[in-house]
C-alpha cells in the first residue's frame, strides 16, 4: 500500500484525502490512480466497500484546473442515491480545491437543478435518464467533457441504460478519457468497454473472492410463511447497528417495514415508487441513525456507503449472483466486519447453491433462531446499556431513591425488573405478508463471461428481478456472537440476470425503453 503522497498529487487535493482520514490507498486506488493520473482509458474492478470512488474521483479531480468554467468531467450511476453520495464524496475531495460538483438525477425538481447549473459546476454526476433531460433541453453541454466515469457500469446495462449511455456519450468529444469500475464485470461489460473505451487498461483487484473477506455469510432455511418470525427474532438476537433487509418487490418492502414498525422496531423501506423527497429522507435517517433498519429493494444494493451497516439481511433470495454480491457488500467496508443473512426457502435451495458456485463462497448453515435465543440477545443489549452508563454515565441523580428502595426490596428483584421495563415488552402483533414466489433456479451456464449477449435483452421491456422487501431492527449495538465463516475461492465473472417475467421493484428503477420524458431511474 502506498501512502497517497506518492501519486504526486496536487497538496490542495492531499489536503482533502488526509482530511478524510485516508491514510493509505486501498488495492484498487494503488493501481488505479497511476493509471488514471496518465489520462488512460481503464476498466477498474475491485470487492465492494474497498474505495473505487476515491480511485477514479482523485485523479478527476486532481486534472481539472481550478478556474475551469465548464463542465469537464462526468460521472454516471445507476440509481439517484448513488448520484448525491457520489457527489458528496467528491465534493469532501474538492474541498480545498475549491471545484464545484453537482448531482443531476430524476424526481428533484428540475428548476432547482437548472438553477444549479448556472453556477458552472466543473463536475456533474448523474443518472442517464436526467441527464438525457438537460442534454435536450440544454441545459447541460458535455462538448467540453475530458473525462467520463461509469460506475457500476454493468447495473447501467442491466437497467436498459444502454441506449442512454449511448446517447449521452454522442455529445462527448471523442478524445476524452474514459473509466469504468464496478465490484461485477459480466460479460456484456466487455461490450460496452469496446464500444465507448480505447484501448483500456484492465485494473482488477479480485483476490479470490468477489465478496469481500470481512463479510461473515450465513443462510438460514426457512418457509415464506416463517419468515417474519425469523426476521424479527434475528434482529433481537443479532441488535445490528444498522441492517439493511433486502426484499424482492416493492410490495414486500412496503408490508416488511410497515411490519417492522408495528413490532416496534425502528425501520424504514425504500423502493423506486416511492417520491423523491420520500428516498432522500429515508436514506437521511438511515444515515443519522434515527432509523436503523432500512428496508429495501435492489435499488439498494450498488454501491451505497453507509457507516455503521454491521447487517445485511436478504429477507428473499437475490435474484442472481451479481445483486448478492452487490447487496452484502453494503456491509464489511472499508476493512470493517460485517454480517450477511440469507433466508431460503426448501424450495430455493438450488438457487443458493447455484449463487454460492457462482461467487465461489460458501455460507454457513445456520439454525433458524429460537425464541430465547431472541430473548436472551435483547437481554443482553439492555444489560450492555446499563453497564455503559455505569461505567461512563451521571446518575447520582438516583442514586437516593436507589437506596431508599433497596432498604425495602431485594437487589436481585429490584435489578431484575428495573431490566424488565427496559428491555421493553416485545409488541406480539401478528403479522401476515403477502407470500412471494419462490425463485426457481437458473439454467445459466456459471461461466458467461465470453457469451456476448446482445444488449437489447437488456431492453427488450421483459421485466427483471424483483425487487422488494423488508428489514428491521431496533437497539443498535453489535452483537458479538460468532458466526459463519464463509469460504475462499473467489471468481468474478458472473450471470447475469435471468428475464424471467416477474415485475419486481428496484428494477423498477429500469427504464424498459428509451423514453426521454424524463427521470425514471
Ligand atoms: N484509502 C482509504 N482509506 C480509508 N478509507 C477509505 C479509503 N478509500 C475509501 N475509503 C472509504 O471506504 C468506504 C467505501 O468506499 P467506496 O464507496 O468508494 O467503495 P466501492 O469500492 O465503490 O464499493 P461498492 O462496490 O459497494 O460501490 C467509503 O466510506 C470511503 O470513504
Ligand atoms: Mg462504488
Amino acid at each position: 500500500m502506498k501512502t497517497f503522497a506518492e501519486f504526486g498529487l496536487e497538496p490542495k487535493v492531499l489536503q482533502a484525502i488526509t482530511e478524510l482520514g485516508f491514510e493509505e490507498s486501498t488495492p484498487i486506488q494503488d493501481k488505479a490512480i497511476p493509471i488514471a493520473l496518465t489520462g488512460k482509458d481503464l476498466i477498474g474492478q475491485a470487492q465492494t466497500g474497498t474505495g473505487k470512488t476515491a480511485a477514479f474521483g482523485i485523479p478527476l479531480i486532481n486534472k481539472i484546473p481550478v478556474h475551469e468554467e465548464r463542465i469537464v468531467a462526468l460521472i454516471m450511476t445507476p440509481t439517484r442515491e448513488l448520484a448525491i453520495q457520489v457527489s458528496e464524496e467528491i465534493g469532501k475531495l474538492t474541498r480545498y480545491k475549491g471545484l464545484r460538483s453537482l448531482p443531476i438525477y430524476g424526481g428533484q425538481e428540475i428548476g432547482r437543478q437548472i438553477r444549479a447549473l448556472k453556477k458552472k459546476p466543473q463536475i456533474i454526476i448523474g443518472t442517464p435518464g436526467r441527464l438525457l433531460d438537460h442534454i435536450n433541453r440544454k441545459t447541460i453541454r458535455l462538448e467540453d467533457v475530458q473525462t467520463v466515469v461509469l460506475d457500476e457500469a454493468d447495473e447501467m446495462l442491466d437497467m436498459g441504460f444502454m441506449e442512454d449511455i449511448q446517447n449521452i456519450l454522442k455529445q462527448v468529444p471523442e478524445e476524452r478519457q474514459t473509466m469504468l469500475f464496478s465490484a461485477t464485470m459480466p460479460a456484456n461489460i466487455q461490450r460496452l468497454a469496446q464500444q465507448f473505451l480505447k484501448e483500456p487498461e484492465h485494473v482488477s483487484v479480485i483476490p479470490k473472492q468477489v465478496t469481500a473477506p470481512s463479510i461473515e455469510q450465513a443462510y438460514i432455511e426457512v418457509h415464506e410463511r416463517q419468515k417474519f418470525e425469523a426476521l424479527s427474532r434475528l434482529l433481537d438476537m443479532e441488535s445490528p447497528e444498522l441492517a439493511i433487509i433486502f426484499g424482492r418487490t416493492k410490495r414486500r418492502v412496503d408490508e416488511l417495514s410497515e411490519a417492522l414498525q408495528k413490532r416496534g422496531y425502528s425501520a424504514d423501506g425504500l423502493h423506486g415508487d416511492l417520491s423523491q423527497n420520500q428516498r432522500d429522507t429515508v436514506m437521511r435517517k438511515f444515515r443519522d441513525g434515527s432509523i436503523d433498519v432500512l428496508v429495501a429493494t435492489d435499488v439498494a444494493a450498488r454501491g451505497l456507503d453507509v457507516t455503521g451497516v454491521t447487517h445485511v439481511i436478504n429477507f428473499d433470495l437475490p435474484q442472481d449472483p451479481e445483486s448478492y454480491v452487490h447487496r452484502i457488500g453494503r456491509t464489511g467496508r472499508a476493512g470493517k466486519e460485517g454480517k450477511a443473512w440469507t433466508f431460503v426457502t426448501p424450495r430455493e435451495m438450488d438457487h443458493l447453491r447455484f449463487i454460492e458456485r457462482i461467487t465461489r463462497q460458501r455460507m454457513v448453515r445456520k439454525p433458524l433462531p429460537s425464541l430465547s435465543d431472541a430473548i436472551e440477545g435483547k437481554q443482553r443489549i439492555t444489560a450492555e446499556r446499563v453497564i455503559d452508563i455505569v461505567e461512563n454515565g451521571e446518575f447520582s441523580e438516583y442514586k437516593g431513591l436507589a437506596i431508599q428502595l433497596l432498604e425495602q426490596y431485594d437487589s436481585v428483584q429490584m435489578l431484575a425488573a428495573a431490566l424488565k421495563l427496559l428491555t421493553g415488552d416485545k409488541k406480539e402483533i401478528s403479522i401476515e405478508l403477502t407470500p412471494e414466489e419462490p425463485l426457481r433456479a437458473k439454467k445459466r451456464r456459471p461461466d458467461i463471461r465470453s457469451s456476448g449477449r446482445p444488449f437489447t435483452r437488456d431492453r427488450g421491456g421483459s421485466s427483471y428481478r424483483g425487487g422488494s422487501s423488508s428489514g428491521g431492527s431496533r437497539d443498535r449495538r453489535s452483537s458479538s456472537y460468532k458466526g459463519g465463516e464463509g469460504s475462499k475461492d473467489g471468481s468474478r465473472s458472473y450471470g447475469k440476470r435471468s428475464s424471467e417475467g416477474r415485475s419486481y421493484d428496484s428494477r423498477s428503477e429500469r427504464r424498459p425503453r428509451p423514453n426521454f420524458s424524463s427521470s425514471k431511474e
